[in-house]
């Protein structure tokens, strides 16, 4: 059977398959790699899934995906591997807050967010396909606290990566930061920059495209890399599952920021899973929801929140939902995010629009935010972090509406431990989180990073001066 391949939402760079996809992050015309078409398991595949534990259910769900490049076995050896660490059996747990509304637990691992549900096993991945490949990775991140610290536990160490991970300075929580600047590891390079994560997140871009880099085999960690989502999406199917899939359909509400969480819900609707609606919840940084609300896509300033990971204003994934809702005509991807990224906004055509209709969205404030996080504690016995309490808070006022059919069960992802936000999480709730045994002592840590200027040649010339060069051999790569 020939494997799935991969093609640039912008359509003009080579189709690649899904070892390559998995290494090289970012498409040469600037566009994101999706698969050339969706695999679908029907229903009696989705029926087959009940009863199997989380990395049986990640084998089939993943393996359409990957089938050109690792055998089932192989897939499943990573797949144990990066879940093993995991400290809940379940690796992400349902729990139920009342009749209709669920939280999809997904921070059970090493850093305490869901970052590490992809992260995790992206490690194995590019561990796998550079072992004797006499490759040299130089790995550039942007973070807005979480996915720098999933990535740095994950690549720490490894002799064939150097990781180059920017966070906007004094930006993301002391926990976040520590969590990436404790970790010693000689390959392993922070940045504090003085600017936004947009900021860095075109830094991030900008570099795969630089000749100056030319001597470098750079790759992504951020949810550019398809591999990241397509981990993301085992966990829609698997809660589903849980729930009643395929007889009964689920709603899923999504703390998104990057919209890469969301757009892996996306993916498993399209592979086969019975979603009712896909809520995209943001904070005030909403360009999602004018977005998807309005067809307003324009970027504004950052706003700095007490969700500091969703303070986010140029969202990378939502390019892959556009080329579906062009109908995967990349030609007019290519021109609409040209416009883009010279106007700093778009319109989104009514045409397209309609593609979207499985997607609501919510934009809620710090207020809202508080009270659901209250709710949580007080109602449901559960202290949440403000990301997922802005999910909660989406679910809540959508069931509050009706917007869903009665009995439609709303499952919130819940994206990060409280821990990793333990002043604003006390500041709305009255209550402390608890300190997990995986962060302890992590206050008394010694921190390295360099701090520098926000601009984009500063950045280049640090990745540029520390980097390993590519490996001769794969110079042509
Ligand atoms: C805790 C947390 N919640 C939600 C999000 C938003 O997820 P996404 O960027 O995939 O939309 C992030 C960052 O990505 C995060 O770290
Ligand atoms: N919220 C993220 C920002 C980067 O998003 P990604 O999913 O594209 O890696 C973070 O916490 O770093």
């Amino acid at each position: 059977m020939p494997g799935m391949k991969y093609v640039s939402t912008r359509g003009d760079a080579p189709a690649l398959d899904f070892a390559d996809v998995t290494l090289t992050g970012l498409a040469a015309d600037g566009g994101l790699y999706v698969p050339e078409e969706w695999p679908v398991l029907d229903a009696d595949a989705i029926r087959a899934l009940r009863g199997l534990d989380y990395v049986e259910t990640a084998v089939r769900v993943m393996q359409p995906f990957v089938s050109s490049d690792l055998t089932e076995a192989d897939l499943r050896n990573l797949c144990r591997a990066a879940y093993d660490g995991f400290d809940h059996a379940a690796v992400t747990p349902l729990r139920q807050l009342d009749a209709d509304q669920w939280l999809l637990e997904l921070f059970h691992g090493p850093t305490l967010a869901f970052k590490d549900v992809a992260l995790q096993l992206l490690g194995r991945l590019f561990e796998q396909f550079l072992s004797g490949a006499g490759r040299q990775l130089t790995v550039v991140g942007a973070t807005s606290g979480d996915t720098g610290s999933a990535a740095i536990h994950a690549l720490a160490g490894l002799d064939s990566v150097d990781v180059f991970m920017m966070h906007p300075k004094g930006r993301i929580s002391d926990v976040q930061r520590r969590q990436m600047t404790t970790v010693m590891a000689p390959n392993v390079h922070n940045m504090a920059i003085n600017g936004s994560f947009d900021d860095a997140q075109a830094h991030v871009k900008r570099m795969f495209r630089d000749p100056q880099l030319r001597g470098f085999e750079i790759s992504a960690v951020n949810s550019i890399n398809w591999a990241r989502l397509m981990a993301q999406v085992v966990y829609y199917f698997y809660a589903a599952v849980r729930l009643g899939a395929p007889e009964r359909k689920i709603a899923f509400s999504v703390p998104t920021g990057n919209f890469g969480d969301v757009f892996a819900g996306y993916v498993a609707h399209r592979m086969g899973l019975p979603v009712e609606r896909l809520i995209v919840a943001t904070n005030v940084n909403d360009i999602l929801h004018r977005a998807l609300s309005a067809g307003d896509y324009s970027a504004g300033a950052v706003t700095p929140t007490a969700s500091p990971s969703m303070d986010i204003q140029v969202s990378s994934n939502f390019e892959r939902l556009l080329f579906e809702m062009a109908g995967r005509d990349g030609a007019r991807v290519r021109t609409m995010m040209e416009s883009f990224d010279s106007e700093r906004r778009l319109s989104l055509p009514a045409d397209m629009r309609a593609r979207a209709a499985l997607f609501s969205s919510a934009r809620i404030d710090a207020d809202q935010m508080a009270l659901a996080l209250r709710w949580a504690r007080e109602d449901a016995d559960m202290l949440i972090d403000p990301h997922t309490a802005i999910g909660l808070a989406a679910a809540r006022a959508a069931s509050g509406r009706k917007d869903l059919p009665a009995g439609t069960p709303i499952v919130t992802l819940a994206t990060a431990h409280p821990a990793k936000f333990a002043e604003a999480v006390e500041r709305a709730a009255g209550e402390r989180p608890r300190t997990p045994e995986r962060i302890a002592g992590l206050m008394d840590r010694e921190e390295r990073f360099q701090e520098l200027a926000a601009d984009y040649e500063t950045v280049r010339d640090f990745v540029a001066s520390r980097a390993r060069p590519r490996a001769a051999h794969a110079e042509t790569l």
